[in-house]
């Protein structure tokens, strides 16, 4: 599908869509990525306009997005529950089901987005795939490298380990922890292969999220196109 002026266009229209679903009093999740940032962008304009709402990063990044444009933050650790949550995503399947963690901020951002009353993906339509087939992040505990890459390749798996820009050696997590990219070619039951993976000794976090996504906001030509569960 063309989007006129480029992704982030469409980036930008599926961000500012789900961030006017913000209402007065919500506490709201900040996901992570340059899709989640534009509905950043958004709640500080409308904070700025007067509207009344607590934020929770999902990332260090987020939370100094956050900071600049004026959203008011609540630490992870001080909240039980969410009003809404609004990410990004690598993929989305045709059943909501989404690869997250390209930025490697998977780990908190589905603590945040599995606590939302309303868990709001937001997209541009290079991200809306039939079934998963990207490789999923897996960050875990530096010392079970070794051992999560054999349970990985036990699972039919191929794990790369995710190496920093910018700096010798492998990206570290916000967490101080290590990404295993893991390709497993089409996922045709992201359901048991979530499942097997989060029972990995020294998993931390997978980027596989089923069942949490409430809806999906996709920038077009001419505006978003919403999914519901
Ligand atoms: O770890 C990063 C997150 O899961 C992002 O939400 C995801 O990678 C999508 O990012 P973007 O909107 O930049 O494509």
């Amino acid at each position: 599908m063309k989007t006129p002026g480029g992704p982030d266009a469409a980036k930008r229209r599926a961000g500012e869509h789900a961030a006017a679903l913000v209402t007065d009093g919500d506490t709201v999740g900040l996901g992570t990525g340059s899709t989640a940032a534009h509905a950043i962008r958004a709640l500080g304009r409308a904070v700025d306009d007067g509207l009344d709402v607590r934020g929770v990063a999902t990332s260090y990044a987020s939370r100094d997005l956050a900071r600049e444009v004026g959203v008011p933050l609540v630490g992870l650790d001080a909240i039980e529950t969410l009003d809404i949550a609004i990410d990004g995503a690598d993929q989305v399947s045709d059943d909501l089901a989404l690869i997250k963690g390209g930025g490697a901020a998977h780990a908190r951002e589905k603590i945040v987005d599995a606590a939302a009353e309303r868990f709001v993906v937001v997209a541009d339509p290079t991200k809306e795939t039939p079934e998963l087939d990207r490789s999923v992040p897996v960050e875990l505990l530096p010392d079970a490298r070794a051992t999560v890459e054999r349970a990985v390749r036990e699972l039919d798996g191929t794990p790369t380990l995710r190496a920093a820009e910018g700096k010798d050696g492998p990206v570290v997590t916000d967490n101080g922890n290590l990404v295993l990219d893991c390709a497993f070619g089409t996922i045709s039951n992201p359901g048991a292969l979530a499942t097997d993976l989060a029972t990995i000794p020294g998993v931390v976090a997978h980027g596989l999220f089923v069942g949490l996504a409430d809806e999906v906001h996709v920038g077009t030509d001419d505006g978003v196109t919403v999914r519901e569960r």
